[in-house]
């Protein structure tokens, strides 16, 4: 693939899997637009990509409203000169149990990681359908093929990810847009420390032994369990 000389924008490019994806990206000759909210570390990002000799701008806004969403999109746009991939990575976890999350915890995950991949697909897709071409790529989960144990909400947030992704495959590929759906298990990043699910170091995950505690706690419960592609079906005894 010669990416050379595209653009891209990166949501929640300031860290994490963003900036990773935005600096390979750019290793290929890719001009980048990172978006997030914290400037100091889209700032240091924006140099970083710099240094490798392309193209480089960043816009700050929240992923749940729109037109900030849209307005920051269009702004990158003009720098860049255009559009040519979407990676729709910004997302958030919040993790806990129904019991206790409250109700405004559980809208906010969904609005950011649901909403939020909707506004930026949007805001993106007239600039892809003028160039008659391009790429978006939604970042889910592994969480949203299988949901599990204190992850309601962001489970649900990334569910709907993957079928909002097949909605938009099925509407844009006359515009030759391709839409490609992420699924990652486990990455150490500042979101899976601070939800319990790694403890930063690459070799350690925790979160597969509270997954495989619920399985087990399921087959306690006399249920058959199909583990399939690491997703889990079970099903009424
Ligand atoms: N780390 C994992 O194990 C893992 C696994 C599967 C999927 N993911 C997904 O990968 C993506 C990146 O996550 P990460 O692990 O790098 O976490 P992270 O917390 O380091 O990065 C998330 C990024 O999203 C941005 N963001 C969050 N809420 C925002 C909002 N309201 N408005 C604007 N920007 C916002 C943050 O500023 C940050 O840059 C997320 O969508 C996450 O759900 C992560
Ligand atoms: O941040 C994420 O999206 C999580 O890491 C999930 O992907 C879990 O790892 C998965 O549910 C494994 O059981």
């Amino acid at each position: 693939m010669n990416l050379k000389g595209k653009s891209a924008i990166v949501t929640g490019g300031g860290r994490g899997l963003g900036k990773a994806v935005a600096l390979i990206l750019a290793k290929e000759g890719v001009n980048i637009g990172i978006t997030g909210r914290n400037e100091e570390n889209l700032k240091a990002t924006v140099e970083e990509l710099k240094g490798l000799g392309v193209q480089a701008a960043y816009a700050i806004f929240s992923m749940d409203k729109e037109a900030a969403v849209q307005a920051g999109i269009a702004a990158l746009a003009k720098d860049l000169g255009g559009v040519d991939i979407l990676i729709n990575n910004a997302g958030i976890g919040d993790f806990g149990s129904i019991e206790e999350m409250s109700s405004e915890t559980w809208e906010q995950v969904i609005k950011t990681n649901l909403f939020g991949v909707y506004y930026a697909a949007k805001a993106v897709y007239p600039f892809l359908k003028e160039k008659g071409a391009g790429d978006i790529v939604n970042v889910a989960s592994t969480a949203g093929l299988k949901g599990g144990p204190n992850m309601s909400a962001y489970a649900a947030s990334k569910a709907a990810v993957v079928s909002l992704s097949q909605s938009m495959m099925a509407e844009w590929r006359k515009q030759n847009i391709r839409v490609i759906t992420l699924t990652p298990s486990t990455i150490a990043s500042d979101m899976s420390i601070q939800g319990g699910l790694t403890d930063g170091n690459p070799e350690t995950v925790l979160q597969p032994e509270d997954f495989a505690e619920w399985v087990r706690d399921i087959l306690k419960m006399n249920r058959r369990a199909l583990i399939a592609n690491g997703s889990i079906f079970s099903t009424n005894p």
